[in-house]
């Protein structure tokens, strides 16, 4: 069983993504962590009875009062951060989703797993579709170069970051400068990322939209399923090779 304890769960992801974990019987959401939202039941929050399990301010108070495993993270980059290391500090493997955080600050992350001997993901899409797309995008670059390869997101108009996390992870697959990706703001739009091969006589496009955010839950399960006990990992493709080439 892996006692979870997660940060984000009153937010559109987080919520969504503790879910998808409660409906699965090897692992419990055992303490939660927010800002504005510390005293609550998490059973409530997801529209159940209490479980008497409760949102705490800090890891470091989450961490008192219950046993944890593994701390998941969909909040903001400096919360990320801050409770990331809390939470590797304490020796808890490390699931962040969170976009937004600094090369360095992902480093620091990554550097304390490692000495710690933990496992831990930080990666901006757990998506299986832009695993996928990856693979799609450098077969347009080897077939077209990248020249005249875009990648287009699109997002809601609450999201903080811009451009996405993903689209960031595509273009630096795709080895394309910043200027290759052109990022929108649309009411009504989850996550959409697309990469274009745009030339005078012909289009070619792989697009991927997520309509549902249960989409990075079945991701987080994945991983909490396949977890290995040490390793740092950046993105969920590798992860995902990584764990089926072993099998
Ligand atoms: N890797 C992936 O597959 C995906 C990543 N994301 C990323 O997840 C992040 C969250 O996105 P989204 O769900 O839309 O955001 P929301 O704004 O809907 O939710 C943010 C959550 O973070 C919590 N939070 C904010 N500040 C703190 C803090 N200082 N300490 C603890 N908790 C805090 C909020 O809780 P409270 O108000 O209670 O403090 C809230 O639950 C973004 O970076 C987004 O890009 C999103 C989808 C998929
Ligand atoms: O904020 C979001 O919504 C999303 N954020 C991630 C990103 O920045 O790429 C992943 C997904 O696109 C949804």
């Amino acid at each position: 069983m892996k006692r979870i304890v997660m940060a984000g769960i009153t937010g559109r992801t987080g919520k969504a993504v503790a879910n998808v974990l409660r409906r699965l019987d090897d692992c419990q959401i055992v303490a939660a962590v927010g800002k504005n939202s510390a005293g609550r039941d998490i059973g409530e929050l997801l529209g159940g009875k209490s479980n008497f399990r409760y949102i705490y301010p800090d890891v470091p108070s989450a961490l008192e009062k219950t046993d944890a495993d593994v701390y998941i993270d969909f909040t903001a980059p400096d919360a990320a951060q801050k409770n990331a290391v809390s939470a590797a500090k304490h020796g808890l493997d490390i699931i962040i989703g969170t976009t937004g955080l600094t090369k360095e600050s992902v480093e620091c992350i990554a550097e304390l797993l490692r000495e710690e001997n933990r496992f831990g993901i930080i990666a901006s899409n757990f998506s299986i579709g832009i695993a996928a797309m990856v693979k799609m995008g450098n077969i347009l670059r080897e077939y077209y170069g990248g020249e005249e390869l875009q990648i287009i997101e699109k997002h809601h108009t609450s999201k903080r970051d811009c451009p996405s996390g993903t689209a960031l992870y595509l273009q630096q697959q795709l080895d394309l400068t910043e200027d290759a990706i052109i990022a929108k703001r649309v009411a009504e739009k989850a996550s959409y990322h697309e990469i274009k091969f745009a030339a005078k006589n012909e289009n070619l496009s792989v697009s991927y939209e997520v309509t549902g955010r249960e989409v990075f839950g079945e991701g987080v399960a994945y991983i909490l399923r396949n977890m290995p006990n040490s390793g740092v990992y950046y993105d969920f493709l590798s992860f995902i090779e990584h764990i089926e080439k072993r099998k």
